[in-house]
């Protein structure tokens, strides 16, 4: 079967310089793909080009087998939703308000109860429930960080009913969030995988990244430098080399870091998961 979405040989430049160069990568149904790398290696430009909003000057996308370039808007609208590193607004909208942007263009034929029950749910998903006849304006960056999830969600699940071959695009998605809330995201977006969804997220956090990822794609320079299984592909040597970094000389005793690399991937599984379902207190 076709993946949801596919890139082959994506090249994308500017002034000359390729931001992506020739990358290959298949997000497969049922699949959370983590894609890490450090700043400006090209994660956020790929990001843009897997959801249409910009276009490869070389190479292909293609959606379900079909070319991303000839799908009109509102069939993109349906089987992906995405959600940007930045999303300032600049207006005094509701927090209910924002998350029902993500259904302005899909969604339509269904009901205001319908659309109604699917803003609460992905309001609940984010833990922003008891947010929503906030300000958005007025919100922390992690509160607004989890209305833009809920946003990203809204669209997502009214997008289901049309298309059931979807993929949810999520950048940096944890970058403000307190602990216990980067790991209800992630086991949320996770649970999206395990509902047939696939789900792609760039992140910073190697840690999360290797509990979480069922492909772990590391870029640098433009470029797909490794994927696969994060215990297969993280190596002190691979983070030397991309990040600069030497894991042996680093300052903070091993015992201190609850899940470091590559031992998180197999770690995680084994704890109980955290929701957002429960009552958080903010
Ligand atoms: N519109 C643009 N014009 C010129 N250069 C750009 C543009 N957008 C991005 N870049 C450059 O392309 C490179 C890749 O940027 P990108 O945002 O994709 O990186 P990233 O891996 O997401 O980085 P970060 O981790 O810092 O968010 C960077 O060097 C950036 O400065």
């Amino acid at each position: 079967m076709s993946a949801i979405i596919e890139a082959r040989g994506v090249t994308f430049r500017v002034d000359g310089r390729a931001l992506v160069d020739q990358a290959d990568l298949r997000l497969e149904s049922g699949r959370l793909t983590i894609v890490i790398g450090p700043n400006g290696a090209g994660k956020s430009t790929l990001l843009s080009l897997l959801a249409g909003a910009a276009t490869a000057h070389a190479g292909e996308i293609s959606y379900c087998g079909e070319r991303l370039d000839r799908l009109p808007p509102w069939r993109i609208a349906n089987r992906r939703a995405v959600m940007t590193q930045s999303a300032r607004l600049a207006f005094p909208f509701t927090v209910h308000e924002v998350a029902s942007l993500g259904l302005d263009i899909v969604g339509r034929a269904s009901s205001r109860q319908q659309r109604r029950d699917i803003v609460a749910r992905s309001l609940a998903a984010a833990d922003a429930l008891h947010l929503c006849e906030r300000e958005y304006s007025g919100l922390s960056g992690g509160e607004q960080q989890r209305v833009q999830f809920a946003r990203a969600l809204c669209q997502l699940f009214a997008g289901r009913s049309v298309d059931a071959r979807q993929a949810l695009l999520l950048d940096e998605p944890i970058a403000s969030l307190d602990l216990r809330h980067q790991l209800a995201l992630m086991d949320a977006a996770r649970d999206i995988a395990d509902a047939g969804a696939a789900v792609f997220v760039v992140l910073h956090d190697l840690n999360i990244a290797a509990a979480y990822a069922d492909e772990l794609v590391v870029m640098s320079g433009g470029r797909i430098m490794a994927a696969g299984r994060p215990g297969e592909i993280l190596s002190d040597s691979l983070v030397a080399s991309v990040f600069g970094v030497d894991l042996q000389l680093s300052a903070v005793p091993p015992s201190s870091l609850p899940f470091l690399l590559p031992h998180g991937y197999a770690r995680r599984r084994d704890w109980s998961r955290t929701r957002f379902r429960e009552p958080m207190g903010n």
